[in-house]
């Protein structure tokens, strides 16, 4: 395979085709002054908004300065002769040997520089500037009529949640927490609201073998499901399509559950030889009676849109062809409600109930931790990829 033919997705640089490009000449243009955190994050917005692909070698030189200035000095394994993507990324980044963080940092804010002179340094951005969507790879953020609206956007995934997207939901509920929105939701672009988590989460073993593995995927989990437990506004979520796994465990930490009549529930946690978490081994018993919480989270039982909302899951379920149009209708008009006064409800509603939640969500995750070393989990994780040709 040549360069040309070959696509490199560099994190924090937006996948653009590659299919014939010319090597482009790097300018690096140095200064004495060292880059913020700031002018970092800005640079990394900025690549996503080049008109232009920047080529393969610049793409590659941006990802192996991102990677040591985020992570240090290369120190994965090298890949396999034939993985030569990966190859290319590793070999550049393990080019840059012990350059110290910071120079990384300002190098990747120069080259970006370079490579986008109309949008020229950092801090000529906007202060203030919406953030629609910019920032995000596998999201699309919208804030207007009081609406903060985080949209799930991997939709040839069935927005699957691999981890850049839990990393940058955080991201962006902590942002919706701040801003002047009055409520936020969630939902998912495409047929899918979410099938849940990404079952190629669990191809990348790190150095410290699958161990190391599910322990950074229980903190990561632990850390994810905090923030729903946490968030101060109205947070609704508007169902789509179906839901699996994570995305329909967290229901229960929403405010509200609007479901389009094509949307289903299906948590096939044991089917996957794991075990419940978003706080749904509480939440859904509560919700739904410990029986028909079973039904769910045991033996797998798939809920239609009805189902769930005959259980209480769902607030309510509008047909697929008006969903939209009449969720965002009555969404424009809560949002139009006193933000103090629905925050201040929300908190004497759910406060009680965060202690023991965060309780659950650690114990939870533990579980699964063990859960996920498991030889009933590591069967379906390989039947599913094997299925879908991924090994
Ligand atoms: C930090 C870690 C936290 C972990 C938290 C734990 C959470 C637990 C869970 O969420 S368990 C639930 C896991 N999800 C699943 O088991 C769903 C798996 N997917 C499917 O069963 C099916 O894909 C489907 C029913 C969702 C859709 O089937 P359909 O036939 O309509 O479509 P495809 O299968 O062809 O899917 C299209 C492409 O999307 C990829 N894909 C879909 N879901 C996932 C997924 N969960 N993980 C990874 N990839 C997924 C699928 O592989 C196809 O990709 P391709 O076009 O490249 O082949």
């Amino acid at each position: 395979m040549g360069w040309e033919q070959i696509e490199i997705s560099v994190p924090n640089c937006s996948s653009l085709q590659v299919i014939s490009f010319p090597v482009v000449q790097l300018h690096l243009n140095r200064t004495a002054m060292r880059a913020s955190q700031k002018d970092f994050e800005n640079a990394m917005n900025q690549v996503k908004l080049l008109k232009k692909d920047p080529g393969n070698e610049a793409k590659l030189k941006l990802y192996a300065l991102y990677k040591q200035a985020t992570e240090g000095p290369c120190n994965t394994p090298k890949p396999g002769v034939f993985d030569l993507i990966n190859k290319a990324k590793w070999d550049a980044w393990n080019a840059l040997g012990s350059l110290p963080k910071e120079t990384a940092r300002q190098n990747y804010v120069d080259l970006v520089s370079s490579l986008s002179p109309s949008l020229e340094s950092s801090s000529q951005v906007e202060p203030g500037t919406d953030r629609k969507s910019t920032g995000y790879e596998t999201l699309m953020v919208t804030s207007e009529d009081g609406i903060t609206k985080i949209m799930l956007n991997r939709p040839t995934k069935k927005n699957a949640l691999n981890v850049e997207m839990y990393h940058e939901i955080m991201h962006a509920l902590k942002a919706a927490s701040e801003d002047d929105s009055a409520i936020t939701v969630l939902t998912g672009n495409g047929d899918y609201y979410s099938s849940g988590n990404d079952l190629t989460n669990f191809t990348d073993i790190p150095p410290g073998g699958v161990e190391e593995k599910a322990k950074n995927g229980a903190i990561l989990l632990r850390e994810f499901v905090g923030c729903f437990i946490d968030f101060p506004k109205p947070l609704i979520a508007m169902v789509n399509g179906p839901a699996v796994g994570i995305s329909v465990t967290l229901l229960g930490l929403f405010d509200a559950v609007y479901a389009s009549d094509r949307a289903t529930f299906h948590t096939p946690f044991s089917h996957l030889g794991q075990s419940p978490e978003g706080c749904s081994s509480y939440t859904f018993p509560k919700i739904m009676s410990p029986a028909k919480a079973i039904e769910m989270l045991v033996f797998g039982k798939k809920l239609t849109a009805g189902e769930a909302c005959a259980q209480g899951l769902v607030t309510e379920v509008f047909p697929d062809s008006t969903f939209q149009k009449e969720v965002w209708t009555r969404l424009k008009a809560f949002a139009k409600l006193p933000p103090n006064a629905m925050r201040i409800s929300k908190e004497i509603i759910r406060n009680r109930e965060k202690e023991k939640l965060h309780a659950v969500n650690a114990e939870e995750c533990s579980v699964l931790q063990g859960r996920w070393l498991s030889d009933e989990c590591m069967n379906a994780v390989v039947n599913f990829l094997s299925r879908k040709s991924k090994l």
